[in-house]
């Protein structure tokens, strides 16, 4: 209605010709812009032009009739009829959210009933409902899965350590089919929840494989806790600096940890150097806990009082000094990880229960798409990732890390190149008495070109 208004005011004030012109530089730049770099588009303009020609053209100009059809709309003694409203639509590349108010009377189970039926005739992959507040909900119709078709390979592994840009670490790709890099620099800390099986080892793996040439540099040295016995990282322990795969020796180990970065950080201090460079002389020390929950719920209390302090300093004290905390968790309540505000990257895999959602990615993430709890099974390794400082969410999946993958990885970082005068064999002892004819016509022979000797 409004639109229409300013529309008729421009054409009167401005006439045709000038209003047509304008909305012609309009599409094309839009249509450019588009095609250029279709993800901000969308999070700019895109998901609002949809959101707001979808709420037009499809959802408010079926629902009555879908509505009657689909038994929501309400009689009342004397025959009047009574139907829900389309308060307001909003769209994501997969989603589309249709925010309902509820006729008095009614319940989100009465929608749950027919939710089959109206993901038919609006022609969704699936729907859900949701409740806002008393009286209102919204009806989330997926509309594509992109997943569904698109390959993730998996990224190859840097060549040098050149190559390597701790900022930008490419792990798989976002639903709009770019790469989608995790960021060790500015993004700091990840905090990664996800139920078994969504694909955490996936995502861990894809991060340490970006790092590899630092890894076998000795620029980024790996401290991982695997407290579940080290089923997920035991294949790796050669390749970290430091391992442990129980809550007694994970404790043991962020104590060392701590330990070292407090060393770092009054050293660096001493002389004068406020931000340290990833190097052999001052590595990223990127401490990885598997399942936060065996470390602060799971386990003695005298483990978990120790260890939540310890965790809060590395993740409050260590960032100028390259320290970094990827923590993962299936059930992210504050019980299992007290100081979830303190990881500035937030990653929700499938979750067990919509509640689990906001409380990975923030208060009203998941009003604004992130439905990771609606991610099915049999996709792991997606997620909603949210970045501090950005609202929405994005949907993302990660490449898939095999075990042959994850062996290559660590006989890659456990080889270290050997210099030259190491790879000479040891030379011989032989008696002088033993020394023969043979030998000596070798000696007179030898040109000084040693490759047999390199080769062996
Ligand atoms: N990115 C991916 N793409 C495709 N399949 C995947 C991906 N990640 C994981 N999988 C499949 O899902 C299975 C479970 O993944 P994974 O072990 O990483 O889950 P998890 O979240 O670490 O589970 P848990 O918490 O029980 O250790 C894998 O064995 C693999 O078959």
């Amino acid at each position: 209605m409004t639109s229409t208004v300013v529309l008729g005011a421009s054409v009167v004030w401005l006439g045709y010709l000038v209003v047509l012109s304008a909305a012609g530089v309009a599409v094309v730049a839009g249509a450019s812009w588009c095609l250029l770099d279709r993800p901000t588009f969308d999070r700019f303009a895109g998901r609002l032009l949809r959101a707001w020609w979808r709420r037009w053209a499809v959802y408010q100009r079926q629902w009555f009739d879908l509505a009657y059809r689909a038994g929501l709309v309400v009689t009342d003694h004397r025959g009047r009829s009574w139907a829900p409203k389309v308060l307001r639509v909003s769209s994501s590349w997969c989603w589309d959210h249709v925010r309902i108010r509820m006729v008095k009377t009614q319940e989100p189970g009465d929608f749950e009933a027919v939710l089959e039926r109206l993901a038919n005739a609006y022609r969704a992959r699936r729907a859900t409902v949701r409740t806002l507040k008393p009286g209102v909900i919204s009806l989330d119709f997926q509309r594509r899965e992109p997943f569904d078709e698109m390959p993730i390979p998996l990224p190859a592994l840097p060549e040098s350590v050149e190559s390597v840009d701790l900022g930008r670490l490419v792990i798989g790709r976002t639903e709009y089919g770019r790469d989608f890099a995790l960021d060790l620099l500015g993004g700091l800390h990840i905090l990664l929840a996800g139920a078994t099986g969504s694909g955490k080892g996936s995502w861990l793996w894809g991060l340490i494989r970006q790092l590899a040439p630092l890894i076998r540099a000795g620029s980024v040295r790996l401290w991982v806790i695997d407290p579940k016995g080290g089923m997920e990282f035991g294949a790796g322990r050669e390749m970290f600096h430091r391992f442990a795969d129980s809550d007694v020796t994970g404790l043991e180990l962020m104590r060392e940890y701590v330990e070292t970065l407090d060393a770092r950080k009054e050293d660096l201090g001493r002389r004068g150097i406020r931000t340290a460079t990833a190097s052999a002389e001052t590595p990223m020390d990127v401490l990885i806990v598997d399942e936060l929950a065996a470390m602060t719920q799971y386990c003695s209390r005298d483990i978990a009082r120790e260890f939540e302090p310890l965790l809060g300093k590395a993740l409050t004290q260590y960032r100028a000094v390259l320290g970094r905390v990827v923590g993962a968790v299936q059930e992210p309540h504050k019980d299992n990880v007290p100081m979830r505000g303190l990881f500035p990257t937030k990653i929700a895999l499938r979750l067990d229960e919509a509640s689990y959602v906001d409380m990975t990615l923030g208060e009203g993430v998941r009003d604004r798409g992130a439905l990771a709890d609606q991610i099915p099974e049999i996709m792991p390794g997606v997620g909603y990732v949210k970045h501090d400082g950005r609202r929405e969410p994005l949907r993302v999946r990660a490449a898939f890390t095999s075990d042959d993958d994850i062996a290559a990885l660590v006989a890659y970082c456990t080889v270290t190149p050997l210099r030259r005068t190491e790879r000479r064999p040891a030379p011989r002892r032989t008696a002088i008495a033993e020394i023969t004819e043979a030998d000596i016509e070798h000696i007179d022979t030898f040109d000084g070109d040693d490759e047999d000797h390199d080769a062996a």
